[in-house]
């Protein structure tokens, strides 16, 4: 039985001719925080459905601790506007009675929205119930896609706050995706940067050293998130793939292929 609730090895994925992810390892344990982060067509979410098991690999395996328990947060909440239904009684739907509804509410600082219709509800309230929600299954991991999107910047470092306590109150593990960077820098305590293989990874200081996100997400388009500042030795065409200096692609005959994978 693995110690870590939730490894993947040289996990593939490729939908037709397309590679999505490339040889991914990933490892995580209880306790810990562990976010993703990477341009938009990255191969995150893919990843996480993968991890879920929502996806089956290509090639690579996903192996999940047998006690795993997991609290899912997706990106988005949708519901048919018209539908009555307040915060409590959309909790209530995961079969969770008051008592537990009203502790979950509680966790996430929201208990006085209870009755609020889930409708009315600001963006960072609405992703307030969505941890909730993933709460109330007593997780031992979390699993959150973009937490914090359409929530202001004041919101989102509280939720990302929130996380952190919720971590060290529970002891579960987080793995999160996330575009707030400069906010997960300083919640998370591994970063993955992942656009289809995984460009640099490790503690969020480390990381900060490899020029890799600049060169992904733009220095301009991105100043809050200078912080990243760490070296990278290759760049990628617009399919994600990566590029050598010689122009010989990943999936081609680069010989220095496997050093980009590092
Ligand atoms: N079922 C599918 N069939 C074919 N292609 C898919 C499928 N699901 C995702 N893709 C493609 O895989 C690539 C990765 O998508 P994914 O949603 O994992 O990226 P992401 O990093 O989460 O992006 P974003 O930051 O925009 O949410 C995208 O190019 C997407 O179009």
């Amino acid at each position: 039985m693995p110690d870590a609730l939730l490894q993947c090895e040289k996990l593939c994925l490729q939908f037709g001719e397309r590679t999505i992810l490339d040889n991914i390892n990933l490892s995580l344990n209880p306790g810990e925080i562990v976010t993703l982060i990477g341009p938009n067509g990255a191969g995150k979410t893919s990843l996480v459905r993968a991890l879920l098991g929502l996806i089956q690999p290509t090639t690579g395996k996903v192996v999940q601790h047998s006690d795993l328990r997991i609290g899912y947060m997706p990106q988005k909440l949708h519901v048919e506007v018209s539908l009555p239904l307040t915060a409590q009684r959309f909790l209530g739907l995961t079969g969770a009675n008051k008592r537990e509804v009203a502790d979950a509410l509680q966790h996430v600082g929201i208990s006085h929205l209870a009755k609020s219709p889930i409708q009315r509800l600001s963006g960072g309230e609405t992703q307030r119930v969505l941890l909730a929600r993933a709460l109330l299954r007593k997780p031992n991991l979390l699993i959150l896609d973009e937490p914090a999107q359409g929530v202001d910047v004041v919101g989102q470092a509280e939720l990302y706050e929130l996380i952190g306590q919720i971590r060290h109150q529970t002891g579960c593990g987080v793995l999160m995706v996330s575009h707030d960077l400069h906010l997960v820098m300083a919640a998370t305590d591994s970063v993955i940067c992942l656009n289809q293989h995984v460009c640099c990874q490790g503690h969020p200081e480390s990381v900060s050293n490899d020029p890799a996100y600049l060169e992904l997400f733009g220095r301009s388009a991105h100043p809050a998130i200078a912080v990243y500042t760490h070296h990278h030795d290759h760049s990628h065409d617009i399919h994600g793939d990566v590029v050598c200096g010689d122009q010989h692609s990943h999936t081609g005959d680069c010989p220095n292929k496997d050093q980009h994978r590092a």
